[in-house]
């Protein structure tokens, strides 16, 4: 659900600043260190409560100040109006959505899906398995109903069966977390497998109209090998998993590689080919999640002229706006961004951490 208004305070450079926002469309231009990214950045904490540009989340209170403040107005279709607030300081941070506190922060990630196409994005292609991980769970966190609940069942029995490795338990002590490892890694892996079977049209739609990659197929590995089955594979690797002291096959190992040809993608194509195919993979959860649970995600799109050529960014941006998306794009140069007519647009300028709307 789109934001309506957004307030921030001490958040990166951005001192104070109130926003209205647009349902649709928001341009936020400025030049080099003005603040642009800070804004997206305040954006995307609202909904994952975390960075997408550091893990030392002190860094994102503006220097010389103790903590930063960020207010935002969500727009509920059932609900009317929510309020999400977030305060971060030196003894940690209060969350509090339609006035409750929040407890967990899926409820925040629920209320906000976001996703962020920015120059770290093609590490989905280029990164390890982690980055392909975190695309594909976004999805099926947002689709699938019980795969939030599934995941905590798998990382509370993986947290146990680890800590029993390290401390050098019994091997019955260790295959006693065995059984909730399996029965939890069973229904992700069943969950992830339908994800992607829904998803895959919509990203061969996605890329008949960005990217032309015949040959392109995808390889999902779900952690272990399939042939021998979770349990067997624990059983086999248990020496090495009591060496290392870690559990090495599971859900949390999975990968989902993009191949052309039968080898992986990144090997083949281009910088800007890899910038299409990842817009591809992003539009087609955003188009599945639209289709399946009627609710649309925001999307922060960070130098978009930096991404795409302008055929591409306006073929995207179409796409974005046919799914009812709300929009911030962030640019130097605010003619490098296609006009959509009719599109009911808000432009702000950012300079030195200041915001201000150009009407
Ligand atoms: N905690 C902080 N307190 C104050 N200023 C900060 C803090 N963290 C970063 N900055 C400054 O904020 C400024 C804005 O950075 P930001 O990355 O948002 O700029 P930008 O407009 O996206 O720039 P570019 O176009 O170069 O990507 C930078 O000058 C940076 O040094």
């Amino acid at each position: 659900m789109p934001l309506t208004r957004l307030s921030l305070s001490h958040f990166r450079n951005i001192t104070a600043a109130e926003l209205e926002l647009s349902p649709r469309f928001n341009l936020i231009v400025g030049a080099n260190g003005s603040g642009k990214t800070s804004l997206l950045e305040a954006i995307f904490y609202l909904g994952r409560v975390r960075s997408f540009r550091t893990r030392k989340l002190d860094q994102l209170i503006q220097g010389g100040e103790t903590h930063f403040r960020l207010i935002a107005r969500l727009a509920d279709p059932d609900t009317g109006e929510r309020t999400l607030g977030i305060e971060r300081g030196p003894d940690g941070q209060t969350l509090r959505l339609g006035g409750q506190p929040v407890r967990q922060l899926a409820e925040l990630a629920r209320a906000l899906p976001i996703q962020l196409l920015n120059p770290d994005s093609h590490l989905i292609l280029e990164g390890g398995p982690r980055y392909r991980r975190r695309f594909l769970d976004w999805g099926v966190f947002h689709v699938e109903p019980g795969f939030y609940s599934a995941w905590q069942r798998y990382a509370k029995a993986l947290k146990q069966r680890n800590a029993a490795l390290r401390t050098g338990r019994s091997r019955r002590d260790i295959a006693a977390w065995t059984p909730a490892l399996v029965q939890a890694a069973e229904v992700l892996h069943s969950l992830r497998n339908e994800y992607i079977s829904e998803l895959l049209p919509y990203v061969r739609s996605n890329l008949a109209s960005l990217v032309d990659l015949p040959g392109l197929d995808f390889r999902y590995q779900p952690g272990w090998p399939e042939e021998a089955g979770l349990a067997a594979t624990l059983d086999a690797r248990l020496d090495s998993d009591l060496r290392r002291g870690f559990t090495q096959a599971g859900p949390h190992r999975a990968d989902l590689l993009p191949l052309l040809d039968g080898v992986p993608a990144i090997e083949r194509i281009s910088r800007g080919q890899q910038k299409q195919l990842v817009s591809a993979l992003l539009l087609a959860q955003a188009e599945l999640m639209m289709e399946k649970n009627r609710q649309p995600c925001l999307f922060l799109i960070d130098d978009l002229p930096a991404e795409l050529d302008m055929g591409h960014r306006q073929r995207v941006l179409e796409r974005l706006l046919a799914l009812q998306s709300q929009l911030y794009i962030t640019t130097t140069d605010a003619d490098a961004i296609p006009s959509s007519p009719g599109m009911d647009a808000r432009m702000f300028h950012v300079e030195q951490g200041r915001l201000a709307e150009i009407r």
